[in-house]
């Protein structure tokens, strides 16, 4: 069954295409990447998901809902935790929550979910106003997470954590998905990314231009592999050229480079090699999810491989210990 599901949704700001018809079908109880560099669409498509912005075109069904017309429902039933949070000062992150959790009229602890997201509670009885970066998406995903929503929209959760933070999020998006929820995390970092999500989908440029699981997407990658081997004798590259699979052959000194585009084709390769000059050392470099990321969104910002772990300035004390 889909939690998520879009047909040609398109948004337009005047002339500017931001989300160009995309179609999307997000599984309930997946956890879906989004990904995309910086300005890819990704947040004008959940401001659509969630009925903060009306589309230009095509339509979303979010949990059986009408994103627009029954934007109500969906919110009810989902967790957001937006880009660029936006808090009352005046309020204590303690405050925040009791009134999130009053407003969705559930019934949760507001100082469990403090604990859970790794906010200390003196940080939470304090006003937001003092908050770092860090302490913030702390709050924000206690606030996401409460009355236990099918739908968990997380816009880029990690921006602004250090990495006992990160692990943390991760562990949480698992228990959530455990528990049944579908998450939806958008980011650009490809590493978290990596390590929680089933499938994920790229978008560049307002399009989505590819969607996988995470291990097609490696397969797809080890198809490229370059293998550096360092020979003892003159090789005849023309017979290593003529291995299937093998995509280019260089020679520079003593060290030849080939190029695979599968992984089945890296052992005839370097035995084909061996033949004509014996090998005497070989580095392979098996392409990085990266590299796939910046093939599918070429000619965009390229992405950083890890998350703007900038340091809380008063980093929450782990109040609630290391507890999966
Ligand atoms: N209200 C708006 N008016 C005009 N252009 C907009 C508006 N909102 C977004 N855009 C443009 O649409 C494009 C997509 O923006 P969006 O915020 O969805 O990207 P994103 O993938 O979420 O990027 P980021 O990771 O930087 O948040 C950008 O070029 C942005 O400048």
């Amino acid at each position: 069954m889909s939690a998520l599901q879009t047909t040609s949704l398109t948004k337009r700001f005047g002339e500017f295409v931001a989300v160009d018809g995309i179609d999307l079908d997000v599984e309930s109880g997946e956890v879906y990447g989004f990904l995309g560099p910086n300005g890819a669409g990704k947040s004008t498509t959940i401001d659509m998901l969630l009925g903060f912005l009306d589309p230009s075109e095509g339509s979303a069904t979010v949990l059986g809902h009408d994103a627009t017309r029954e934007s109500r429902a969906v919110r009810q039933r989902t967790g957001l935790l937006p880009d660029g949070l936006e808090l009352y000062e005046n309020l204590t992150g303690r405050e925040h929550v009791a009134s999130a959790i009053e407003t969705k009229g559930a019934n949760d602890d507001p100082d469990e979910l403090i604990e859970r997201v790794g906010l200390a509670p003196e940080a939470a009885r304090r006003r937001t106003g003092g908050y770092s970066k860090g302490m913030k998406q702390r709050l924000g995903l206690a606030i996401a997470l409460v009355g236990d929503p099918d739908l968990l929209v997380l816009d880029e959760p990690s921006s602004g954590l250090d990495p006992e933070g990160i692990k943390r999020l991760r562990r949480i998006v698992e228990a959530e998905a455990d528990r049944g929820a579908t998450v939806f995390f958008s980011s650009h970092i490809l590493e978290q990314v990596e390590k929680v999500c089933d499938r994920v989908g790229i978008m560049s440029g307002g399009e989505l231009v590819a969607v996988d699981t995470i291990d097609n997407l490696r397969a797809e990658l080890s198809a490229e592999s370059v293998i550096e081997a360092d020979v003892d004798g003159a090789p005849n590259l023309a017979s290593v050229e003529a291995v299937e699979g093998v995509t280019a052959v260089s020679e520079r000194g003593d060290t030849v480079e080939l190029t695979v585009n599968r992984p089945a084709a890296k052992m005839p390769a370097l035995r084909a090699l061996d033949d004509t000059a014996p090998v005497v050392d070989v580095t392979i470099d098996d392409a990085s999810l990266e590299t796939l990321f910046e093939r599918y969104t070429n000619g965009d910002e390229t992405p950083a491989t890890t998350g703007d772990e900038t340091a809380e300035e008063s980093a929450p004390a782990d109040a609630g210990g290391e507890s999966a």
